[in-house]
């Protein structure tokens, strides 16, 4: 898929699942869980073993019907790593400027995780298109609010802590999407996944909610 309409999907859905697993095949079962949710946009995470592996079944099996990205990218090597396996978009905890030229290098959306204007400039300097707030938890909706004041024109994607009672908030204060994990996927501990499909479904209808509100 173009950069420009994995973008578009990312924004006009507003949420992405953020799967992080002990094992492949609790990681595979979590996105399936999500994608039949409706939750299409699935960044699968890196700590997950084989995280690789996974992202290309996910791609044979799913790539008519979701957007499959890569999490906790943390170098240049493994971005390469995730987009030879299909990864759409990259995200990672923080800014790093060999891993945005080698997203650039293949058009792939980069999405570093930012905590101060410094931070946001730089990815910008580098073409970040979207910049992860992370952890979103430690700075809040407001802050968002703030940022947009000097930097309107930044899209901004806060992880870490969202749940469906600050989704809404996080959406209203100029956020493009939320990026959800611990909260959505706890069940598979249990193995209900059928649980995780029902909350993917409650996050897509929240964000829908918000960003229809707004137009
Ligand atoms: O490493 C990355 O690339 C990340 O995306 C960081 C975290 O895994 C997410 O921020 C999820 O945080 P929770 O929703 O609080 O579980």
């Amino acid at each position: 898929m173009i950069k420009m309409k994995v973008l578009q999907n990312i924004k006009s859905l507003g949420v992405v699942a953020v799967i992080r697993a002990d094992d492949p095949d609790s990681a595979f079962k979590i996105s399936e869980a999500c994608i039949e949710g409706g939750l299409t946009n699935i960044e699968l995470t890196f700590t997950t073993p084989e995280a690789d592996q996974v992202i290309k079944k996910l791609k044979s099996a799913y790539s008519d019907k979701a957007v499959i990205g890569a999490g906790t990218v943390l170098d240049a090597h493994t971005a390469r790593i995730s987009i030879m396996a299909g990864a759409e978009f990259v995200v990672s905890p923080a800014f790093d400027e060999e891993t945005a030229k080698m997203c650039n290098l293949y058009s792939i959306p980069y999405m570093p995780g930012c905590m101060t204007i410094t931070e946001m400039k730089e990815a910008l300097k580098l073409g970040v298109d979207v910049l992860k707030l992370f952890p979103g938890s430690a700075l809040g909706p407001d802050f968002v609010k703030a940022v947009k004041g000097p930097l309107p024109h930044v899209q901004i994607m806060p992880t870490g802590g969202v749940d469906l009672d600050n989704i809404g908030t996080w959406l209203q204060n100029g956020c493009i999407a939320v990026g959800i994990g611990g909260n959505l996927t706890a069940p598979a501990r249990d193995n209900r996944y059928d649980l995780i499909t029902e909350t993917a479904a409650q996050y897509v209808a929240k964000a829908a909610q918000v960003i229809r509100a707004q137009k």
